[in-house]
């Protein structure tokens, strides 16, 4: 049997804009209200996902959620035409209409947790929507999530969905952008990582101060349990909730994993030795390569700049992996001369490759934040829904429907435009039909 890790990239849905939603992450605050790009932020993700396909790996596409949200905007009391919602939202409450108007799916690293089948009691690839309480705008996504995500995987011999986490904060769950999997091969059992921002239910434990733990133990034991994985192949660690207050709202923006490889900041975790001797235990005999990066070559807040860690380290054909970096990290004289230094290492991590996806980056999404991974053997990957897939027919298609249906210029007053939410559900509608996911827009199933 064969075994691949699928990339699943969220599509940049049409509404892409700066709204300055995430505390807690520099970029998103510190480019709030700029002017956005929406048909170039897409081609940017389109085009990695494009290189990933080139490389010889395994790559699909996620499909954006329905925004303006209009379903939430009438649950908060704006009544009306939809015209007339949105100019009251507009005039009343923009920081609601922004919220409800954020493309924020894109970043598919907080979609979801995912277990592949080698992991779980069940033998099934186990999934489960991300709640993403801790932002409003965020918290609206778990639901359609969920449908996108059964409109893929659909086959319950293979796929079993669970629902998202209680909706509070004690639960708060952001996904696999605090989780990663180590293994020997992406088709054995591996030791999955739960690395949390804080403990919900004891207030003596170690938390930031500055900015929110989006993440909490209680959440990720909870996602371990529903998954039926395994102790002896799970670990839990606590960020350090210094490197969180200073900017590292997720630990995939501190560190990232891939198959025996472990790459991350000196400073990421709070118990570094205990936490390292676990996974060693629980790895077992398999080489395990911990690749810590010292403050001294790159610092809390240049990770946090460039996101270093929020780079993709994939396993190529040829069997050596390459670290796919944002080009921020080019531009950055001491991480691109620290990754080329690197690759020169006795580490499998053989080749750097820049990317550009800066529309995404503006508000805090790098390379790793726009893909969900999901470890498939060659049964599943065949049960999958093939239409959602990348090649290079899809490929062309989907840079022709952008061109056909997105703006080259957003700003925050045209959040209220009601012909944005016309083209908007007009993109969307075709897009179903272009990935053959059935209804799954609040819009579609009215
Ligand atoms: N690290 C990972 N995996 N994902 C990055 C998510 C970025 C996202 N930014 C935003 O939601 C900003 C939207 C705005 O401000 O308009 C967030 O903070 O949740």
């Amino acid at each position: 049997m064969k075994h691949f890790e699928v990339n699943f990239d969220g599509l940049v849905g049409p509404t892409h804009n700066y709204a300055g939603l995430s505390f807690g992450n520099v970029a998103s605050l510190s480019n709030a209200k700029a002017a956005s790009n929406p048909r170039q932020a897409a081609k940017q993700g389109l085009k990695k996902m494009k290189a990933l396909h080139d490389l010889g790996l395994k790559q699909g596409v996620l499909a954006p959620q329905e925004r303006p949200d209009m379903a939430t905007l009438r649950r908060l009391g704006f009544t009306g035409t939809d015209a007339q919602v949105l100019a009251k939202a507009a005039k009343d409450a923009p920081h609601l209409l922004a919220a409800c108007c954020s493309a924020s799916s894109m970043w598919t690293a907080n979609a979801a947790t995912i277990s592949p089948s080698a992991d779980t009691h069940d033998g099934r690839v186990h999934f489960t929507p991300a709640n993403l309480t801790n932002k409003f705008h965020r918290s609206l996504e778990p639901a359609v999530t969920g449908r996108i995500l059964k409109a893929i995987f659909s086959d319950e011999r293979y796929f079993k969905h669970h629902k998202h986490l209680p909706d509070n904060d004690h639960f708060g769950d952001e996904g696999a952008a605090n989780h990663t999997r180590l293994c020997s091969q992406y088709g054995h059992a591996g030791v999955e990582l739960f690395v949390y921002g804080r403990e919900a239910f004891n207030s003596q434990a170690p938390a930031p101060r500055r900015y929110p733990a989006r993440q909490t133990l209680e959440a990720s034991q909870a996602i371990a349990r529903l998954h039926g994985l395994d102790e002896s192949n799970v670990v839990f660690m606590q960020q350090n909730p210094e490197v969180i207050d200073a900017g590292v709202f997720h630990n995939d923006v501190i560190s990232v994993g891939n198959q025996n490889v472990l790459f991350y900041h000196q400073d990421a975790f709070a118990n570094t030795a205990a936490d390292f001797a676990e996974i060693q235990r629980k790895f077992g005999e398999h080489p395990l390569h911990f690749i810590e990066v010292p403050r001294q070559s790159v610092s809390v807040s240049e990770a946090v700049k460039t996101y270093l860690f929020n780079t993709q380290i994939v396993t190529l054909p040829s069997g050596h992996m390459a670290i796919i970096a944002p080009t921020e990290c080019e531009e950055s004289d001491a991480v691109s001369r620290y990754l080329a230094e690197l690759v020169e290492k006795d580490t499998p991590i053989k080749e750097v490759r820049y990317m550009d996806v800066k529309e995404s980056m503006k508000n805090g999404g790098g390379p790793a934040c726009l893909r969900l991974r999901v470890a498939l053997n060659d049964q599943e990957l065949a049960a999958a829904n093939p239409h959602c897939l990348l090649d290079d027919a899809l490929f062309t298609r989907l840079n022709g429907w952008v061109d056909k249906h997105y703006r080259d210029q957003l700003h925050v007053a045209d959040l209220a435009d009601p012909a944005l939410l016309t083209e908007s559900r007009q993109a969307l509608d075709e897009l179903t039909q272009i990935l053959a996911l059935g209804s799954v827009y609040p819009f579609q199933l009215a």
